[in-house]
Parts: C-alpha cells; structure tokens; sequence
C-alpha cells in the first residue's frame, strides 16, 4: 500500500516506521498542506498535524479520492463537513481521537460501566486526562469520547472542563512533562470510588492503530470509526 503520512511531527515519524515494517511505501511525508502533486498517489492519507490545519488537509485529499485516517485532535466542530465531503467524493474517512487497542477497549468498558449504573443512580462520575505540555487541545479527544460514551449512556446531559456539576460531567485536564496520554474515569458515591485508569507507556500502540485502519479502510466506502475496524 502506499501511503501518505501528513503531519509529520512526534506521531507521522513512529507511523512512518511501524508502516514500513508492515511492509508498505511511504510516499509523502509532509509538513505541509497536501497538493494532489505532493499526495503522490497514494493509496490512503493518514493525517496527524495540528487542530488549525486538519480540515483543509482532509478536505484535499478527500477531493483527491484519497482515502483518510484521521487522529489530529480539536477541529471536531468541522467533522460533519468532512463526512459530507467524504460521502460526496465517494471516498472513505475514519476519525479515532485514540488508535490504541486498549483506549478502545476502555470506551466500551466505561459505556457499560455508565450503563449498568444508570439504574442506581448512586454514583456520581469525573474524568480525568493528562498530557506533555506541547499538546494543543483541551480536554483531549480521548475524554471527550470518554465522555460522549458516558452521556449517551447516563443522566449526564454535556461535558465541560472542571468539576462535574449536576447534569455536566467534568473533565479535569492537566498538562505535565513529557506524558504520552493518562484517561482516569472515577465513579464516586457516598460509600465508596471505582476508578478506572489507562495509561499510555509510549505512542506505539496509537501509531500501530492508524496504520492497520490504514490496511482496513483502503477497499471500503463510508464513514468508520475504531469500533469498525476492532470489531467492537
Ligand atoms: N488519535 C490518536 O490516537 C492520537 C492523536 N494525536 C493527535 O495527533 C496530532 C499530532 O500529534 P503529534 O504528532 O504529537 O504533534 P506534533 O506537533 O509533534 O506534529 C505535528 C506535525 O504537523 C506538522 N504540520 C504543521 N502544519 C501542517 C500542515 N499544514 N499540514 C501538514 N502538517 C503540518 C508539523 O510541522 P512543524 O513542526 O514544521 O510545524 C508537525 O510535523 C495532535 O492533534 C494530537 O492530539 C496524537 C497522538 C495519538
Ligand atoms: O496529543 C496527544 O499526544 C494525544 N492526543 C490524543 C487525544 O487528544 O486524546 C490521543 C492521545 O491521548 C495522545
């Protein structure tokens, strides 16, 4: 497969590296804005840049029937446009806010958990994100999705930053050293407190993840997420 790396920061260099260890071509390794020149027909983009530039980067290669991984973070206001675009251009697109097999486990977890407790409704419930100090979004979009997975299945009616409030569920956010990604959820009641924690050793297992949706996505049309490609 050839592939189009765009964002080539911390992520795009490990998923250059696991992509050519899987045994595809990387044709584009960009720090900037993608042109059907230098796309280089690829087969599939995968796209981690910045909030500011992701929805002119998939635009492009979506306009270019060029198949797109997205994990650039922060730009989710634009995500109904791209998945016009996408269904316009007949070209496939898939956001994940956290390509790791484990966070994906961890929103299924947490939904169930939100969902069995819904009925007792002792428990009230407060996330927790921390990352390294260049991240650019806040709260991350692993606890949004956290959180989404949560309101859909609860009396929690929004998220916002801060302590959770009546119907807002709270999202702590803390930036610290070099931390590659920590999501904690506690359920907390009168008695006692689960807590539920994930943490990130290293961005590997966020790479390996966009690369095999990458393999995923290439012969399929429409619009997928993680659970799509995990079978979850
Ligand atoms: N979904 C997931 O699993 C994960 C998502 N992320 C998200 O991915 C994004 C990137 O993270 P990370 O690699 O750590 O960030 P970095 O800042 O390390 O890398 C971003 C890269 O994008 C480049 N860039 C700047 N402008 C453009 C442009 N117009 N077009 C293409 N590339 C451009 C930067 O170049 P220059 O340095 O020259 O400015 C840099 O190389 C963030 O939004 C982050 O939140 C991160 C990890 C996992
Ligand atoms: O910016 C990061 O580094 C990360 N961003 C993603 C997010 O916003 O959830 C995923 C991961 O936690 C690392």
């Amino acid at each position: 497969m050839k592939i189009a790396i765009i964002g080539y920061g911390k992520m795009g260099k490990i998923i250059d590296e696991i992509s050519q260890s899987r045994g595809h071509e990387v044709v584009a390794r960009l720090k900037e804005t993608p042109t059907t020149e230098n796309l280089n027909n690829a087969d599939v983009a995968i796209e981690f840049s910045n909030p500011e530039v992701a929805f002119e980067n998939i635009k492009t290669c979506l306009e270019n029937k060029i198949p797109v991984i997205c994990g650039t973070t922060g730009w989710l206001d634009k995500k109904p446009e791209i998945e016009r675009l996408a269904l316009e251009n007949n070209t496939p697109f898939l956001y994940g806010s956290n390509f790791s097999l484990g966070v994906n486990l961890f929103f299924a977890l947490n939904e169930n958990l939100a969902k069995l407790m819904s009925n007792i409704n002792e428990y009230s419930v407060q996330l927790e994100e921390i990352h390294h100090i260049h991240k650019k979004d806040a709260p991350s979009g692993t606890a949004i999705s956290i959180a989404e997975g949560i309101i859909e299945n609860s009396k929690y009616e929004a998220w916002k930053l801060d302590e959770t409030r009546d119907k807002e569920l709270g999202i702590f956010a803390i930036r610290e050293d070099e931390v590659p990604g920590t999501h904690s959820v506690f359920y907390r009641s009168e008695v006692d407190e689960i807590e539920i924690k994930h943490t990130a050793f290293n961005r590997n297992g966020f790479a390996l993840g966009a690369v095999i949706a990458a393999e995923w996505i290439v012969d399929k049309k429409g619009i997928f997420s993680m659970k799509d490609v995990l079978g979850l």
